[in-house]
């Protein structure tokens, strides 16, 4: 049975634990850690059948198989390659860190060095099934226009820089254009969906992104629009936010259960 170790228990952790406790994925829950510690215990009172223990990353590793990031892109520098150097396979949910170039080389070289895999999930986004496909040819542009309701994109450093005020915005509102390298520091807990969309295709400044706060939505809506040698496509998801953080939709948190529970199934669909 796969050892995991889980960073971050807000959100996206919560629906992990809940899956792993429940036999959704087949694993065990061996620690988790949170640096707001209450968090950690938190989650473990709401759990039936895992035990995991509480204790940091570095004590972690000496027990698990496979580390889970859903903290933040800062989890992603301090912590990835500490446990790629301990030989444990990563799962990161905060990929926009990889916008930074130097990181993703070291985490990759890293990953090869000690023959560890890492798992980028699609998150909260459809089609990198198709993006995966056709970028074995030519891809001609990739583009993410993301419409969040105002209080989505709330505390993002760019609407605090440029002095947003997200409460008057009554109306569909273009609030970002620019490329997924510029998007992910921008927005660094909103479209990580475009670094990894970046990751998949034709990279960080090929990818274009547009952000879009739109007060009379519910939900999260992406769009990708990609054209290449196999022709074009656009897919479109209308996300359930998540009660517990409105800047992460539903689906990304099944979108981390999915690749779990992918790890043990000896069918893999897709590509
Ligand atoms: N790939 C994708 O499609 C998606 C990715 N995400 C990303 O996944 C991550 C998790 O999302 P979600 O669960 O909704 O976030 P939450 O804010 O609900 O939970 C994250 C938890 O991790 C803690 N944390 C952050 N950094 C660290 C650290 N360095 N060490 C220990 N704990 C840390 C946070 O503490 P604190 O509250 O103090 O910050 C918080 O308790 C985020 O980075 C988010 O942007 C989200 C949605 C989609
Ligand atoms: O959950 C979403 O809709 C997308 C998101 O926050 C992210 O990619 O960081």
């Amino acid at each position: 049975m796969l050892n995991i170790g889980l960073i971050g228990c807000g959100t996206i952790g919560a629906s992990i634990c809940k899956a792993i406790d429940d036999g959704t994925i087949e694993a065990e829950l061996v620690a988790i850690y949170d640096r707001n510690l209450n968090d950690a215990d938190k989650l473990l009172s709401t759990l039936k059948r895992s035990k995991p223990q509480v204790i940091e990353v570095a004590e972690m590793l000496k027990k698990i198989d496979l580390l889970v990031e859903c903290a933040s892109q800062e989890a992603v520098y301090e912590l990835i390659p500490t446990a790629l150097h301990a030989h444990c396979d990563v799962m990161i949910m905060s990929v926009g860190a990889f916008s930074d170039e130097k990181l993703f080389k070291t985490i990759k070289e890293l990953a090869k060095e000690n023959k560890c895999k890492v798992y980028l999930p699609s998150g909260a986004i459809v089609g990198l099934d198709g993006l995966k496909s056709a970028s074995s040819d030519e891809i001609y542009s990739v583009t993410l226009t993301t419409q969040k309701p105002p209080r989505g994109l709330a505390g993002a450093p760019y609407i605090i820089r440029n002095k947003i005020d997200l409460d008057k915005i009554n109306g569909k509102t273009v609030i970002f254009e620019g490329t997924a390298s510029e998007a992910v520091k921008a927005f660094p807990a909103n479209v990580n969906v475009a670094a990894t969309i970046s990751l998949t295709g034709i990279g960080f400044e090929k990818t274009k992104v547009k952000i879009v706060a739109n007060p009379a939505l519910t939900r999260n809506i992406h769009e990708i629009s990609v054209e290449g040698a196999f022709g074009e496509f656009t897919t479109k998801v209308e996300n359930v936010p998540s009660p517990t953080n409105p800047k992460s939709s539903y689906l990304a948190s099944l979108s981390a259960i999915a690749t779990l529970k992918k790890l043990s199934d000896p069918i893999q669909t897709g590509t």
